[in-house]
């Protein structure tokens, strides 16, 4: 699914309004019925209304909102601001319309007026600045908005398309914007809606269709995609009658250290039932009972160390020996020993096939600046926030580091993916994907171990670097949803996302014969 910009989406807008049946004022209806079927969904019509609206078509969704609550029996009431000297066309057909039907639903507050005190129990809904904003918001507007929040305690927010004050594809670090409960966004998602840093304002986010023209949307290119279950199941290869363990590629596992088997052997875990065809994997001789234990699927090398690994290069003297695998998978458990940072070093003098590159590999990496240029183009790098700091150096907010992100996945050819709430994955091509399938559950030790195994797995079953990384990261996320469904959030640990990745692989076949 695209992420458009806010111009992308005024164009859009203009060109349905141009090239099929549907008025701009059509659309604001439709998408005013969809808000309206949303609120009465999750508010009983006892929960009275406050609709804050501003003078442009946000302001004028909120009009028509007030509207179709009443005509469902809701107490609703639409409070005009007037934060500029002049309205827009559908806002001013929309406040005609209601003040035709209910007169006494309409609010006007002046600049510099106060607002009304709401009731107990009431909703307060946010149709005051939407994706028209052109600048910060200030004097007046911020107060207003800063004293919604202030309610906030007492009521819920939900946010007409875009918390009020949020920029979409911009930064909105130290501005005033409205801190939603919900936010019921028309069409699209907004890159802004991804950013760890509006995680306060957005809440939880639905996306309500109003059908802009799909001509449109498939024509206009985006740079920024979320991943959606239809294309993982276009990417997803369901296996065939004929086929044996060779089929499914050799993957060399280097994880572990002393006291951090568990990495190693989550790593492996996941690696062997995402459907690698053979394992191996190099572990500090402390490792060998654990690994051999807790994955018979596995088979091990041990290193002359007894603590960490140094010796693991000697896998791949030369080139030749390189095919011997068609992955290789660094960094769980690891450690930053010297001798392991020697033995990275070593690795990547005959290995040019991409890898997955993870946790203690990164952090090597970022220590050692020089061997990021060796790394193989097409490998697969996956830092948390942190890491990423380490690796590519700090920013000032969040759009910063997703240019950062895009600008090294270009530069140095790699996949490179920023763990969160909404992963971003950062493609060659300048491209950037965001997952939206996992939850809070997944933060938790192990997890990222489990995803370096996954994507390992992937890789060495022959799926190019791009379809391992978006159906990798989403197949963890939507396995830790399967064990946040089954266990809880609170209870679910990184073994159980290995567990249900299972049930992710039957729902992709499943989808696959809809
Ligand atoms: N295609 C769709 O998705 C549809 C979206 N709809 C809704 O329309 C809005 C966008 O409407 P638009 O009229 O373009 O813009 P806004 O309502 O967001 O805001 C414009 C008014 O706000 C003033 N403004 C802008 N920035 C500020 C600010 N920082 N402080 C105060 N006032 C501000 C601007 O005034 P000027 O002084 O700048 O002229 C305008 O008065 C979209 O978000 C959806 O909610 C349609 O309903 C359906 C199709
Ligand atoms: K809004």
């Amino acid at each position: 699914m695209k992420i458009f910009t806010a111009q992308q989406i005024r164009e859009a807008d203009a060109y349905t309004i141009r090239q099929t049946p549907i008025s701009s004022l059509d659309l604001m209806e439709k998408a005013a019925i969809a808000c309206t079927a949303w609120i009465c969904r999750h508010y009983s019509e006892y929960t009275p209304v406050y609709v804050y609206c501003g003078l442009g078509n946000n302001g004028g969704d909120g009009l028509a909102i007030t509207r179709l609550l009443r005509n469902r029996g809701y107490d609703a009431h639409a409070y005009v601001l007037h934060h500029s000297s002049k309205a827009s066309a559908d806002h001013t057909a929309n406040r005609n319309a209601l003040q035709q039907q209910y007169p006494s639903a309409i609010h006007d507050i002046p600049e510099n007026g106060l607002l009304p005190q709401p009731d107990a129990q009431a909703l307060i809904v946010d149709a005051i600045l939407g994706t028209g904003l052109s600048r910060p918001v200030e004097g007046w507007t911020a107060a207003v908005i800063g004293q919604l929040n202030d309610l906030k305690a007492a009521h819920e927010v939900v946010a007409i398309d875009i918390p009020s004050g949020l920029q979409a594809d911009a930064s909105s670090l130290n501005t005033t914007v409205i801190r939603a409960d919900h936010t019921l966004s028309f069409e699209f998602y907004k890159l802004a809606f991804l950013l760890p840093e509006n995680a306060t304002f957005v809440g939880d986010i639905c996306i309500l269709p109003i059908d802009l023209s799909p001509d449109y949307i498939a024509q206009t290119p985006s740079r920024f995609h979320i991943t959606d279950a239809l294309q993982i199941k276009n990417i997803y290869r369901p296996r065939k009658p004929f086929s044996h363990k060779g089929t499914f590629g050799h993957a060399l596992l280097i994880a572990g250290s002393e006291g951090k088997m568990g990495a190693a052997v989550l790593s492996a875990k996941a690696c062997l039932r995402t459907g690698v065809g053979l394992l191996s994997c190099h572990i500090p001789g402390c490792g060998y009972d654990i690994i051999q234990i807790s994955s018979p699927g596995a088979m091990c090398f041990i290193d002359e160390q007894k603590d960490h690994s140094s010796s693991f290069h000697t896998h791949i003297p030369n080139a030749e020996a390189a095919a011997k695998y068609k992955t290789i998978g660094i960094g769980p458990g690891l450690g930053t020993a010297a001798g392991t940072c020697w033995a990275f070093e070593k690795l990547l003098e005959h290995f040019h096939q991409p890898m997955v590159i993870d946790a203690d590999a990164l952090n090597i990496l970022g220590s050692s600046p020089a061997m990021l240029d060796k790394i193989p183009p097409g490998s697969l790098l996956t830092p948390h926030p942190k890491e990423f700091e380490r690796l590519f150096g700090k920013t000032a907010n969040d759009v910063e580091r997703l240019e950062l992100l895009s600008a090294n996945a270009v530069k140095r050819k790699l996949n490179i993916l920023l763990k969160g709430r909404y992963t971003a994955m950062a493609f060659p091509d300048g491209s950037i994907w965001f997952n939206t399938t996992g939850n809070p559950g997944m933060a938790t030790g192990g997890s990222g171990d489990v995803l370096t195994g996954i994507l390992t797995s992937l890789l060495a079953q022959g799926y190019t670097p791009r379809e391992a990384m978006l159906m990798g990261v989403w197949l963890h996320g939507l396995s830790g949803d399967h064990a946040a469904a089954e266990r809880s959030e609170e209870a679910m640990i990184a073994e159980d996302i290995v567990e249900f990745l299972g049930k992710s692989f039957l729902e992709l076949r499943r989808r696959l014969s809809c």
